[in-house]
């Protein structure tokens, strides 16, 4: 099959295989539960997976697509095998997932608590991940049967470094890494090298099975790291296709400069709205937490029609699984997310995906497009780039984005007043936070935005304007340091204290030569912000991992994560929350 159509329905229609056919070559409990499930037909990479392996124990690396049901592909062999085999102990981890992100890894947790949810001894499947009370878990995971573990790297590295974790994997029989192109990249690849010095050496004859959307060459020269030579390479990607979600209609709109995008993007969600009143389900893509933090709250004030859902680092780890609860349930609503859901999550139904600003790679634009059109339904995604940025659509040609079809420079224009107004009750500490996290964000991508340091100021403080700062919000004098921007005009850098939140700044702080008349104490402080509401720390400098849940950082220190490895190892860059890192962009 050409394209992707994954419903019953259509999967019916495209003679697709039942799984009725796998009757005898597969645990009749699970082929029990996907009938409950209401999986009658297996999608063609499941259908893959299941007959084309050469046993359900072997080694491999499966392309597909997105949406496309690559969760139950890598499950339900591994399981069945691990039925089979019977070689590992009650009370031993059998099989391992590992997962990027936390909100994929309960998801992948409650698929696999589904297709066992018929066997005769129920299965515990176990999670680990940071931003949740790490004692409690991990009492309930010594003491329990935790035959199947779902978990994130850092939060995994944390557990393994006690010997009577380390004992439970024995007998480990197979290790997952979905989204393996994220998880065999720099920015992991020292993590999950530190989780398999700790299990028992490949020899042992674990099975490895790495599964992605999207396989790019680097990931193939380390994917030794868990597959040995010879293991089997599967795709459902036709070769001659573009490797993206090719039948999601997308689009991009350039809009001058940074300044611009926030009237940009209310315009467009307005229009597209006003096109489908009725289930307009979104999710809108930003770069950083602390933008996406901005733009929910702009939105909250300036279109109160729409349920507004936020998901990034920088809220609990309850939060977040609840957001994530609910916008799977709900049939509406606008979802500003960074990329922690940005790969795997499955949200049904969301028939739109923006993206505002740059994504960390053509990759990591395909994930996101991902999030709609999924399990055979329809989805259009679109970007909005500023003209800088726009080189993204050139160096990734490949991608089948086309202009928007419809002119929005007349509703950019009315969009502006409702913008602006709506900003007014943004708090500025918000905004602080944000124009912060741009800086450091951008300042990675320079060269490509073809700017220097004296330009990329004057955009962010363009960009601080667009958003009603009377002038540029404070940065801490070390985070400028961090940031290598020591020195540049325009800044307005003072000392940023536990009470004064990145934007707000302490009252007598040091004012910079901002090139707009000084003044230096930007937007102060929301007095009496509760604590917790703002971020004591400088925000450079420290390696959150905010994306994956590795037990450390702000989510771990709320949930009483302990903190795992300090940093990630890795070509620097920003992560998710704009702060520097010594890891790339990506998640
Ligand atoms: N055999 C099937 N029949 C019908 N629906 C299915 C089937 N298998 C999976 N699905 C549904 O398809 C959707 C996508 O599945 P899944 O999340 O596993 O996709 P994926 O390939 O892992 O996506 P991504 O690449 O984004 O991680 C889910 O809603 C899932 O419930």
């Amino acid at each position: 099959m050409s394209e992707a159509v994954y419903s019953t329905e259509t999967l019916k229609e495209a003679h697709a295989q039942p799984y009725r056919s796998l009757e005898g070559k597969v645990n009749p409990s699970f082929l029990k539960a996907l009938d409950k499930m209401g999986y009658e037909y297996m999608t063609p990479v499941q259908h893959k997976v299941l007959t084309a392996l050469p046993s359900y124990s072997s080694d491999c690396l499966v392309q597909a697509k997105t949406g496309t049901g690559k969760t139950i592909a890598f499950l339900l062999p591994a399981l069945h095998a691990l039925l089979e085999k019977k070689t590992v102990p009650k009370g031993q981890v059998g099989i391992l997932v590992i997962s990027p992100t936390r909100e994929l890894a309960l998801q992948i947790a409650k698929e696999c608590d589904e297709i066992t949810a018929c066997l005769p001894t129920p299965i515990q499947c176990h999670t680990a991940f940071g931003g949740t009370a790490r004692a409690s878990n991990l009492k309930k995971f010594l003491n329990g049967n935790p035959t199947v573990l779902v978990a994130t790297p850092g939060r995994l590295n944390d557990y393994l470094g006690e010997e009577e974790v380390r004992h439970k994997f024995q007998n480990i029989r197979t290790v997952i890494l979905d989204e393996a192109d994220t998880m065999l990249e720099a920015g992991f690849l020292q993590d999950i090298k530190k989780v398999l010095r700790q299990l028992p050496p490949k020899k042992n004859g674990w099975q490895g099975m790495c599964f992605s959307a999207t396989v790019p060459d680097k990931v193939k020269d380390v994917i030794s790291v868990v597959l040995n030579p010879g293991y089997t390479h599967l795709t459902t990607i036709d070769k001659s296709e573009p490797p993206t979600v090719d039948r999601v209609p997308q689009f991009s709109i350039i809009v001058p400069a940074a300044k611009d995008v926030f009237n940009a993007l209310y315009a467009l969600v307005k229009l597209e709205h006003a096109q489908n009143p009725k289930d307009f389900k979104t999710i809108i893509f930003g770069t950083t937490a602390n933008g996406v933090a901005l733009l929910a709250a702009m939105f909250e004030v300036a279109m109160p029609e729409l349920k507004i859902y936020q998901l990034h680092s920088r809220l609990t780890q309850n939060v977040r699984t609840r957001t994530t609860n609910d916008f799977k349930a709900a049939s509406a609503g606008l979802m500003f997310a960074s990329d922690v859901i940005g790969r795997g999550m499955d949200f049904p139904n969301v028939g739109l995906v923006i993206q505002l600003g740059l994504p960390a790679s053509g990759e990591q634009y395909v994930h996101r497009v991902g999030r709609t059109a999924r399990a055979g339904n329809e989805g259009r995604a679109i970007i909005i780039l500023t003209q800088n940025e726009s080189y993204f659509t050139n160096t990734n040609r490949q991608l089948p984005i086309k202009p928007y079809t419809t002119d929005l420079t007349p509703s950019i224009a009315s969009a502006a007043p409702v913008v602006e107004r709506a900003f007014v009750s943004v708090d500025e500490s918000v905004k602080g936070k944000a124009y912060q996290a741009w800086l450091g964000f951008h300042k990675t991508l320079m060269k490509n935005l073809r700017m220097d340091v004296g330009g990329l100021v004057q955009t962010a403080n363009d960009y601080a304007e667009a958003m009603g700062c009377p002038e540029p919000p404070m940065v801490d004098k070390k985070v400028v340091g961090k940031m290598g921007l020591k020195g540049v005009r325009g800044l307005n850098v003072g000392t940023v204290t536990r009470d004064a939140p990145p934007g707000g700044g302490q009252r007598g702080g040091r004012p910079a030569a901002n090139g707009r008349g000084g003044g230096g104490i930007g937007g102060g402080p929301r007095r009496g912000a509760r604590a917790g509401e703002t971020d004591p720390r400088p925000q450079f400098g420290s390696s959150e991992g905010g994306n994956g849940g590795n037990g450390r950082g702000r989510g771990g220190a709320r949930g009483g994560a302990r903190g795992g490895p300090k940093r990630r190892g890795g070509a620097g860059g920003v992560d998710l929350d704009g702060r520097v890192s010594k890891r790339p962009n990506a998640l």
